[in-house]
């Protein structure tokens, strides 16, 4: 991962809630200075944790120096406050400044229409593991953008995770449903794993702490494994041993696939809507 040093100008953070602050947190731990970040955030608690962290912080886009030329500006609001929001920015938009957009649903062609057609959007959609530099981004730039705000997106996002560059902009949903919602999926599983325990006669503690490090493990394991999932799952499963009794369950025609296929397509779903309405 590159260290952040040389952005070529300073970033400014439109909403600074879960995933803005999941993405600062990342991007501040990897060499980001501090100063260089201009933050709009109406919740006061949160300016007040923003502020100890050193970033520049105000309540609206009034409050921000009148020679502000960020290099980059973060769209992070929920999408149902993007039509109040943005008009507002619109004013930043010049060659040298691109917004990237990290909201569900929101198009390209959408925020243009609250930004101007000069504008030049990246629409990206990280995840929050980003706060501890293990993200994954995918993004689509705009047709207008250039090879220069494509690289100072991706080495933005590359700094905090994973990144891929996707063309058809349409797909942006279901890697939404996927990798974007993704944790919460995996934070769920967490919790049913420890609540079983606890069902089979665990302390409470224990079934947590049991259900976490193995989900973080096997996790781990995964992604530096030369092995695929399939083949390490095979790995755990004894033959007439206590695993595949847990996995004929599982893998049962009613199993965690269809639920699985069911739960992705209906946030796809909830994601294209967001496009239209809110
Ligand atoms: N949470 C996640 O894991 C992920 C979220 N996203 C996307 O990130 C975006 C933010 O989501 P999330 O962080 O969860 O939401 P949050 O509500 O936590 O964060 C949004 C923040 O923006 C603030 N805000 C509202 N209006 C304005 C405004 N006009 N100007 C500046 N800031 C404003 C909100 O303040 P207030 O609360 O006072 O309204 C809030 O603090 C969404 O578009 C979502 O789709 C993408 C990937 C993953
Ligand atoms: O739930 C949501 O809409 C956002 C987008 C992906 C994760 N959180």
């Amino acid at each position: 991962m590159p260290e952040i040093l040389n952005l070529p100008g300073s970033l400014l953070l439109v909403g600074c809630g879960k995933m803005g602050g999941a993405l600062l947190d990342g991007w501040l731990a990897r060499g980001l200075p501090p100063k260089d970040v201009f933050i709009v955030e109406p919740f006061q608690a949160m300016r007040e944790t923003l502020a100890a962290k050193g970033v520049n912080v105000c309540a609206d886009e009034s409050g921000l120096p009148k020679d502000l030329r960020p290099a980059v500006i973060l769209l992070a609001t929920k999408p149902q406050q993007f039509s109040e929001a943005l008009p507002a920015y619109a004013r930043f938009a010049r060659p040298d400044c691109c917004y990237l957009s990290v909201a569900a649903g929101k198009t390209i062609a959408a925020m243009k229409q609250l930004l101007g057609p000069n504008a030049v959007v990246i629409r990206a959609m990280p995840n929050t593991p980003a706060a501890v530099g293990r993200g994954i981004t995918v993004f689509t730039p705009d047709a207008n953008a250039t090879e220069a705000q494509r690289r100072i997106s991706s080495e933005l996002l590359e700094a905090v995770g994973e990144v891929a560059e996707l063309e058809d902009e349409g797909l942006l949903d279901a890697v939404t449903a996927v990798s974007g919602g993704g944790p919460a999926y995996v934070f769920l599983l967490i919790e049913c794993l420890a609540r079983a325990g606890v069902e089979a006669g665990l302390p409470e503690a224990l079934a947590m702490q049991l259900a976490s490090v193995t989900v973080s493990g096997a996790g781990e394991l995964a992604r530096l494994s030369a092995e695929d999932a399939a083949t390490l799952r095979r790995n755990v499963t004894s033959p007439r041993g206590t695993t595949l009794e847990a996995l004929n369950v599982l893998m049962a025609d009613d199993g965690l696939q269809p639920l699985m296929t069911r739960a992705i397509a209906a946030a796809t779903r909830r994601s294209r809507e967001l496009a239209e309405n809110d």
